[in-house]
């Protein structure tokens, strides 16, 4: 579980003061696919990045399965994050590196050997459709597939809880609408906690900086 308890956030950079959040209270339950919409600049990467503990609250508390992330050591904050796999919007691939290798990081990171990392990478590779563009370069890819990759590489430390940060903003609604459902079936089949954040552009207006879907 996941909750924010009361949490404000504020940036002071060359002294100018600029708050994120203010007073954010919600829980996302295990299992959930919790959604995050906002304008351009409501808070919402500063939101995802909290659960993580890439930024902490200036006020409040972030809470997982009952851990302040406040308080929590340098060893377990390094095991929490293992188990926390993060989209991006601009996919953040290793151009030089093969599709292979980019979803290998975070195995070779953690030190997995050769044979279980291949086998995982494959597996991984099946799963979102690409083990035929194992040996490709991403820069020989589409949006939809680099993204693909993205999530692939966020899988592979096998994570119960992903962030998706504007995940499908770079693509056209067709893709987005195939990695909606790509989530839509890791959350069912993988039983992931999906926490998922998407800039409003719509004509609808709204006052609130997050509203949940
Ligand atoms: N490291 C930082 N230093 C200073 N200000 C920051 C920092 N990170 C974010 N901000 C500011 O905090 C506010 C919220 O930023 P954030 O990136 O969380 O918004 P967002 O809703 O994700 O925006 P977008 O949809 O454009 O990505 C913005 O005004 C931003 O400029």
């Amino acid at each position: 579980m996941i909750q924010f308890k009361d949490v404000s956030k504020t940036f002071k950079s060359k002294g100018v003061t600029t708050q994120a959040l203010q007073h954010v209270s919600l829980t996302i339950e295990d299992g959930d696919m919790f959604g995050v919409i906002g304008f351009s600049g409501a808070g919402k990467s500063t939101l995802l990045r909290m659960v993580n503990g890439l930024e902490m609250p200036t006020e409040g508390h972030v809470e997982i399965n009952g851990q302040d992330l406040s308080k929590v050591s340098h060893n377990e904050m390094r095991k929490l994050r293992k188990s926390i796999g993060m989209v991006f919007q601009q996919f953040n691939l290793l151009d030089s590196r093969t599709v292979f290798d980019n979803v290998a990081i975070p195995l070779r990171l953690n030190k997995v050997d050769k044979d279980t990392m291949h086998k995982k990478v494959m597996e991984l590779l099946e799963y979102v459709n690409l083990a035929d563009k194992a040996d490709a370069y991403p820069g020989q890819l589409s949006g939809g597939q680099k993204q693909r990759v993205g999530i692939a590489r966020a899988l592979a430390t096998d994570p119960s809880i992903l962030l998706c940060d504007e995940a499908t903003s770079a693509l056209d609604p067709e893709t987005t609408e195939s990695i909606l459902q790509l989530l839509e079936r890791i959350h069912k089949e993988l039983n992931i906690t999906i926490l998922r954040c998407s800039s409003l552009r719509t004509k609808y207006k709204s006052s609130s900086a997050y509203a949940t879907a």
